[in-house]
């Protein structure tokens, strides 16, 4: 059997700090292949996993829950095929639905040798209420599922903060381990330990437990059909709810521009400008800047990070949102109208 680890998490809730941790503190005795999926077109995760020297699939432009559904059974499969590995670790795009991710698996072929061990939910404690509240069926969906659900930023949030979100959470998810140690203070093994469940059980019967019980939970569900089959959330799922390129956008874009960090700073700041550029949850990239030098830069609202990095083929500058008002992006960032 192939373990199968699914990491999910809104835009910017920490996914691939938390893979990071696991592949350089853990995983890299194992035989591990990772896939990941970004909603936008240029691939930034990737780049900063391969340091890790694992083997990475990547799928862009699209969410492996949705658009890309096909892809990804194709992808399993190859995966399977061409690797034979012990462990599979998806890292699905913010805006993916744990359940569709977890239907996907099933409908791979060989599917059978696969046993989903992992179903991590990452929570930044800080924005769970904004989230929740502004893209409740993406999100709660994320949490509804999932087996361990990681809060992260517990550092940053005041104990009645942490106590409020922990109830919210149980108020979606009764069963789930809900861990509340910042990471630094725990081992990859002993966080592998409390999200690893047994493996014993077939990755159908796993679905069945899992979707069956959930399903006439969700509201707006009158399809009528029998979901013993498994079947449910292809038929209602998009009968009365959205894919995710129907709510959120993408801006991105290739450029060789050199920028000043000052500069970098201050664009990244007036993102928060909601009337300007539209409600913009994520920023990614890599860019050049003075000196011969490279960033890569981090942007969740509230939350800028720039560090250094090393030289990449050019500049990419990653904007995920919604409502996004794309011809204001590239004024900012390109200097254009
Ligand atoms: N202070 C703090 N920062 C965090 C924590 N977790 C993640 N971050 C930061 O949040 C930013 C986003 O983290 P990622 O790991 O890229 O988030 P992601 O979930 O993979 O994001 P997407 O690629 O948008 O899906 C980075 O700058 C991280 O350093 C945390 O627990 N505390």
């Amino acid at each position: 059997m192939i373990k199968i680890g699914i990491v999910s998490g809104f835009l910017g809730a920490g996914k691939t700090t938390f893979i990071k941790k696991l592949l350089e503190e853990k995983l890299s005795e194992e035989k591990v292949v990772l896939i990941e999926n970004e909603f936008g077109q240029i691939g930034i995760d990737g780049t900063l996993l391969k340091k890790s020297g694992i083997e990475i699939k990547e799928l862009n432009s699209g969410c492996i829950c949705c658009t890309l559904v096909g892809d990804f059974e194709k992808t399993i499969q190859e995966v399977i095929e061409g690797f034979d590995p012990e462990r599979i670790i998806i890292e699905p795009s913010g805006v993916g639905k744990l359940s569709e991710i977890i239907r996907a698996c099933q409908a791979a072929k060989q599917s059978e040798k696969l046993h989903i061990n992992m179903l991590i939910t990452v929570v930044d404690v800080l924005k769970l209420d904004n989230y929740l509240t502004n893209f409740g069926e993406f999100f709660e969906n994320q949490i509804k599922y999932a087996k361990t659900i990681l809060l992260s930023r517990t550092q940053k949030a005041s104990p009645q903060k942490l106590e409020q979100a922990i109830s919210t959470l149980r108020g979606l998810n009764g069963k789930a381990n809900i861990v509340t140690t910042p990471w630094e203070d725990l081992s990859a093994e002993k966080m592998l330990d409390i999200a690893q469940q047994d493996g014993s059980e077939s990755l159908e019967s796993q679905l069945k437990e899992l979707l069956q019980q959930e399903i006439h939970r969700e509201e707006g569900c009158h399809c009528g059909h029998n979901h013993e089959d498994g079947h449910h959330h292809n038929c209602c799922a998009h009968e009365h709810h959205h894919d995710a390129d129907e709510v959120f956008a993408v801006w991105g874009t290739e450029t060789p521009r050199i920028f000043s960090v000052e500069e970098l700073q201050r664009m990244l700041g007036s993102l928060e400008n909601g009337d300007t550029y539209g409600v913009i949850l994520r920023g990614k990239g890599f860019l050049q800047v003075e000196n011969g030098a490279w960033i890569q830069f981090d942007y969740v609202p509230g939350e800028i990070k720039i560090m250094e990095a090393s030289p990449d083929y050019t500049g990419r500058i990653c904007i995920i949102g919604s409502q996004l008002n794309t011809s204001a992006l590239e004024k900012l960032f390109l200097g254009r109208n």
